[in-house]
């Protein structure tokens, strides 16, 4: 019989919790050189409450997952939902140009939720805070009618200013770090019933495309996993401005140059875009089913979108792999910017645009423009949008 919350009560759970979030089981990953001994932690989960030491200026930023809205209990299991829950934090951490260094989180539990999914939610949040650099300073529960997971990060700036939206200036180009559009892709798989580890041969015969590259996508949307170093990489490379894609690469560049009073022109034919692209056409075509080989002669008698199409909304207008959307200065930058080597650029960041000048005053700041056409600022994600 499954073991359920409701059998264990909270003193019970938390019982359960504590040892799998412990900081000291939870070493820094290889992506936390820097860290002090137990990254700052003096008193870790378990009293009223926790204590770090903290130097300097840190940054701190909350943001919730609600079982129904974010994602749904039989999309994966626990693990992934505590790596998705910690990602989405660490990453905005990380958007401030900040080393994380700290969570707590908040679990709202209806009491027939299985403890291993409350336990796997806590080693995966806990693992993924540990990839990041951070550690689990401790947390709530409460029942709840649906799984809600509220997490709020703390990260140290290390002596640097914070990089905000606002510093992007004309002449800058725009670099991408990670990815955006694959968890797009991902949500639209799951939403059509596909599950990791289920694409048989007809899928992949459909979508052009190996069983893992589909898993991949899925992946992506279950338990995103961001380039959080690539943060306070780009604040020491003199980024002016930094952003963690979460809505989309349109929407999120869109509040990079509404607060810069700028316009941005992303280039959708950089080799960042285009391989990203290539990436997400096997979803495209699987969910569209056209296969491969009729793609071309399909294209223009279709009235839905064509894979290409599909693959574009995704990539311009998928957000949730939380990738870094950094703006860096021109100046240094070679021609030759983006390509493989670049060394003005931080590694693991690639050019996907620039920073024009808002022409007619302030009329223009904030607008996106893609190959030249303006693009729909709401073309990404937004919490309560009818329709
Ligand atoms: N309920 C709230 N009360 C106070 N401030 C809020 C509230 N909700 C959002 N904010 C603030 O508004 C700003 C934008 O929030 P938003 O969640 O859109 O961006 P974000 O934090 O980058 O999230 P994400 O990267 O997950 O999309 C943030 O500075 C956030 O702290
Ligand atoms: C069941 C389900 N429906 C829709 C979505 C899509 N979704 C939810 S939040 C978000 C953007 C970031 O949000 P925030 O700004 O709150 O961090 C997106 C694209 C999903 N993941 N699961
Ligand atoms: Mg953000």
């Amino acid at each position: 019989m499954t073991l359920r919350c409701a059998d264990l009560g909270e003193d019970g759970l938390l019982a359960r919790i504590l040892p799998l979030v412990d900081p000291d089981r939870h070493p820094p990953g290889p992506e936390r050189p820097f860290a002090e001994a137990r990254g700052g932690v003096l008193l870790g989960p378990g009293d009223d409450a926790a204590v770090v030491r903290a130097p300097g200026d840190q940054v701190i930023t909350t943001d919730m997952l609600v079982e129904g809205r974010d994602f749904h209990r039989d999309w994966g299991d626990g693990t992934a939902l505590g790596i998705k829950a910690a990602a989405q934090n660490l990453a905005d951490v990380a958007a401030m140009g900040a080393r994380p260094t700290g969570l707590v989180v908040a679990l709202g539990l209806p009491g027939d939720v299985p403890v291993a999914f409350v336990e796997n939610l806590a080693s995966g949040l806990a693992a993924e805070a540990a990839r990041g650099g951070a550690a689990v300073l401790g947390g709530d529960l409460s029942g709840a009618g649906e799984i809600t997971v509220s997490v709020t990060a703390f990260g140290a700036l290390d002596g640097r200013p914070p990089v905000t939206r606002s510093g992007a200036r004309p002449g800058d180009l725009v670099a991408l770090a990670g990815t955006v559009g694959r968890a797009a892709a991902g949500l639209e798989l799951l939403l059509a019933g596909y599950r990791p580890g289920a694409f048989g041969e007809a899928d992949c015969g459909l979508a052009g495309a190996e069983p893992h590259a589909l898993d991949a996508l899925i992946g992506a949307q279950l338990s995103p996993r961001p380039p959080y170093l690539s943060g306070p990489e780009a604040a020491r490379a003199g980024a002016r401005a930094l952003i963690d894609a979460s809505d989309g690469l349109v929407q999120d560049l869109g509040r990079v140059a509404a607060a810069s009073g700028v316009r941005i022109e992303i280039d959708g034919s950089s080799p960042a875009l285009r391989a990203l692209t290539a990436e997400l056409l096997p979803a495209a075509r699987l969910l569209g089913t056209v296969r491969p080989e009729e793609e071309a002669a399909d294209e223009a008698a279709r009235e839905d979108a064509t894979p290409q199409e599909q693959a574009r909304r995704w990539l311009l207008g998928g957000g949730e792999d939380h990738g870094l959307l950094a703006v860096f200065p021109a100046t240094g930058t070679p021609e030759h910017a983006g390509t493989p080597g670049c060394p003005s650029l931080p590694v693991g960041f690639q050019i996907v645009g620039r920073v024009l000048a808002a022409e007619d005053g302030q009329a223009q700041a904030g607008l996106v423009s893609v190959d030249g056409v303006p693009a729909d600022p709401h073309s990404g994600f937004s919490h309560f949008r009818q329709g």
